[in-house]
């Protein structure tokens, strides 16, 4: 058996012992053979054994001689050892005085993995993740909110790190989806793991022989993974998930824009999870940069220290060399248990064509090899482990993940459903408290979604189940509508999210749906005590024989940030949506902030766009899920030729009826082309009519061939046309063209 770390190699039997110590100082390796013990410093560069001792005994009183010979030394491995058992090298135990409890400092190396096994893992792997024990991880996540440079960030560190190469590949690399790049928005977060080199400056004191090879070392090799994360309001359940995985975040602010909307959101979520908070202040380079300003905002709303500000230009690079070394010295190192049974977490997982399911995780407690056998908690279903290695920025095999490193793993599954996000993963046969997970995604708006022709529904739920393993937060349920035949019952994050998806279903799937109005999840009920949730309309009509009590709509409270000047054109908007004000404050001269519960209906209904065309783009707004409230709700229903298209009917609000009706007809008028008979466009509240438009028929000219003749004959021509037209009126069905349904949506 032999193992090679750095220039060495051993062989025989040396057991072997990892010395997790302080993350700032070096770190040991030490091996035993026999009673000879070899301390060998590793993390920095390839060396020889430093010591070599054949007991206990004498390690501990060369410890002595070295305390006594260089009093003040700094090395907590030397300088902190207060009790070795004597029982032998294999039960070898470092107590430290000053660490916050007595530690156990060496840990047997052999249960992670044999340095045989260890030394397969690097050979084949390329990269060796047993220099990173967790005090050389750092995970961390960009938040900011949109467009104030997360992508632009992440590039310039993933240029810093030698992880891309500078001026190659695409711009903002983590954005990969076709829609990020159309849309210029993240909407998947990514993860991506660098290397870093960084040089500590303090702590190089001693003169010992016996250690020199440790303190002379200057850089330390730091593995940071790093979550870029979406910015619009819709995604940031895929936020909160990247930041169960990080121990700290950069917070991104706009020089300029300063603090927005989901800059306050993003900040509360990362301080709820009692992460790391850096600081950094983005596009200083920009003429309007107000740096100054935005440390004040981040001072008065945060209580944010000036002096921990960060400031950086992500385009210019400016600053940037001050951002990954905060990183490792703010943010905390991951702290599981290396020793402790495995537990990752799965925090994302796509759908590759070659590879099947790929799952992103983080090591919470113990390592992972390749070729082991793992068992998710939430199914009890067990996998042989085929890959594993990480995202270095594409899938970079390492045979072996340990704890606290982020990675990607690849197991049989095949099916979506089994990549539960949020579960925990562990090894065979070992049982496990499963972690925390997630809370579940909630779907602010549900929609139908076809497809466009009848016959692809099977190609259509085969696109629906693969892109839904690459965005588990969105929920599926078969449905059947009268207008477009058998479907999908879909429910989002929001109108946003909902785009989205249909965007990647066509450009990614190649699948040609046509959705319904989108709604939101209403609770009925009924005289008889039962309470339904309402997220198709259509359902509606299964009870229409009970009697309706009450009907409960979905709120959220919403954060808007505005420049004053905007101030009464909001307040009027937010009135006309039928919101209560909760908060009016002023941040500083210029900027007030809006705090408002707004039924949910209203908000996803056009409410950004409105807010940001009132303010010429200069109001930022997001919310969050709030209580049901009692609302005045019914069923309007659009009818052509007095028949129900069930995929138009909305529920709405009492009070806003007449006018989203008479709006959804005028506009389908427009929409709809004209057919040979007449077509009455209809809105309607049960059997009352609340608004109507009619599109006239198209009026074949049956006399053109009449030239001249007489008038009786052209009575007889036009008298066949109004029978047949008649005929077609009664029978004939209207085409709604799929474009139809996509303007629609805007307006109910
Ligand atoms: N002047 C200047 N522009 C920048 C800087 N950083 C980013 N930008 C620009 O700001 C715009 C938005 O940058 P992104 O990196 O896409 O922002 P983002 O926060 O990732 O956006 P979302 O993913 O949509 O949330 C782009 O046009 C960038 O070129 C900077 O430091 N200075």
């Amino acid at each position: 058996m032999s193992i090679r770390v750095g220039l060495e190699t051993y062989t025989s039997d040396w057991r072997c012992w990892m010395c997790f110590l302080n993350p700032t100082v070096p770190q040991h390796l030490c091996f035993v053979a026999g009673n000879v013990m070899a301390v060998l410093s590793i993390f920095h560069k390839p060396g020889k054994a430093t010591a070599f001792f054949r007991s206990s005994a004498n390690l501990l009183s060369h410890i002595v001689h070295l305390q006594r010979k260089h009093a003040g030394i700094t090395d907590p491995f030397f300088k902190d050892l207060e009790v070795i058992s004597r029982q032998g090298w294999r039960n070898l135990e470092f107590w430290t005085k000053s660490s916050i409890s007595p530690s156990i400092l060496l840990r047997p190396y052999s249960s992670i993995a044999s340095p045989a096994q260890v030394s397969e893992a690097i050979k084949e792997g390329g990269i060796d993740l047993t220099q990173y024990p967790p005090e050389r991880i750092r995970n961390f996540s960009i938040i900011a909110h949109v467009d104030h440079g997360k992508s632009t960030m992440a590039d310039r560190l993933l240029e810093l790190t030698g992880t891309i190469k500078k001026g190659h590949g695409q711009p903002q690399y983590l954005d990969k989806l076709q829609v990020e790049r159309e849309r210029g928005i993240t909407v998947k977060a990514q993860t991506v793991t660098m290397f870093y080199n960084y040089a500590k400056h303090s702590s190089k004191l001693d003169t010992s022989a016996a250690i020199d090879t440790v303190r002379s070392t200057e850089e330390c090799k730091y593995l940071l993974n790093l979550i870029d994360t979406p910015g619009h309001v819709d995604f940031s359940y895929e936020v909160s998930r990247s930041l169960a995985a990080c121990q700290g975040v950069l917070l991104l602010v706009d020089a300029s824009q300063g603090v927005q909307a989901q800059t306050v959101a993003n900040f509360y979520l990362a301080f709820e999870a009692d992460l790391v908070i850096i600081p950094v202040i983005n596009k200083i380079d920009q003429p309007n940069a107000n740096p100054e300003n935005v440390k004040n905002q981040l001072k008065n709303m945060f209580d944010i220290d000036p002096q921990d500000v960060l400031l950086a230009s992500a385009k210019t690079g400016m600053g940037l060399s001050a951002v990954l070394p905060a990183v490792i010295d703010r943010i905390r190192y991951p702290n599981g248990g290396a020793l402790s049974p495995l537990r990752m977490l799965l925090l994302d997982s796509y759908y590759d064509e070659y590879k099947g399911v790929i799952c992103h995780v983080a090591i919470v407690d113990g390592a992972l090899k390749k070729g082991e056998k793992i068992a998710s908690a939430a199914t009890g279903q067990s996998y042989e482990v085929m890959d594993v290695g990480i995202l270095h920025p594409e899938l970079t095999p390492t045979n072996l993940l340990l704890t606290g490193q982020v990675g990607y793993i690849v197991t049989g599954m095949r099916s979506t459903q089994e990549a539960r996000i949020g579960d925990t993963l562990h090894h065979i046969r070992t049982v496990v408290e499963p972690l925390p997970g997630f809370k579940p995604a909630k779907h602010m708006v549900f929609a139908g979604v076809y497809p466009a022709d009848g016959s692809d529904y099977d190609a259509l739920s085969h696109a629906i189940e693969r892109l839904t393993c690459n965005d588990a937060s969105v929920s599926v349920a078969r449905e059947s509508s009268g207008a477009l035949g058998i479907g999908f019952r879909c429910g989002f994050l929001g109108l946003l999210h909902m785009d989205v998806f249909l965007q990647r279903l066509e450009q990614e799937h190649g699948a040609h749906v046509i959705t319904t109005s989108p709604t939101v999840p209403y609770i009925f009920e009924y005289e008889d005590g039962s309470k339904i949730q309402v997220q198709n309309p259509a359902i509606l009509s299964s009870t229409s024989g009970k009697r309706l009590v009450t009907c409960w709509e979905p709120t959220v409270i919403a954060t808007i940030i505005t420049p004053s000047e905007y101030l009464g054109s909001l307040i009027t908007l937010c009135s006309e949506r039928r919101g209560q004000q909760i908060e009016h404050t002023f941040i500083d001269d210029q900027r007030a902030l809006l705090k408002y519960r707004l039924p949910l209906r209203e908000v996803v209904v056009d409410f950004y766009n409105e807010l940001k065309s009132i303010t010429s783009g200069y109001a930022s707004f997001d919310y969050e899920d709030a209580e049901y409230q009692e609302a005045d709700l019914v069923k309007l229903d659009i009818m052509l030729n007095g028949q129900i298209v069930d995929a138009l009917s909305a529920i709405v609000h009492r009070s806003k009826a007449p006018r989203i009706g008479r709006e959804v007809v005028e506009k389908l008028k427009k929409l709809l082309d004209r057919q040979m008979f007449e077509v009455a466009i209809q809105a309607a509240i049960g059997s009352k009519i609340i608004a109507r438009e009619t599109i006239s028929a198209m009026r074949k000219n049956v006399l053109a061939k009449c030239y001249g003749g007489d008038v009786t004959r052209k009575r007889k021509l036009l008298e066949k046309q109004k029978e047949g037209k008649k005929r077609m009126k009664r029978v004939g069905s209207v085409d709604i063209p799929q474009e139809a349904f996509h303007q629609l949506l805007r307006t109910t």
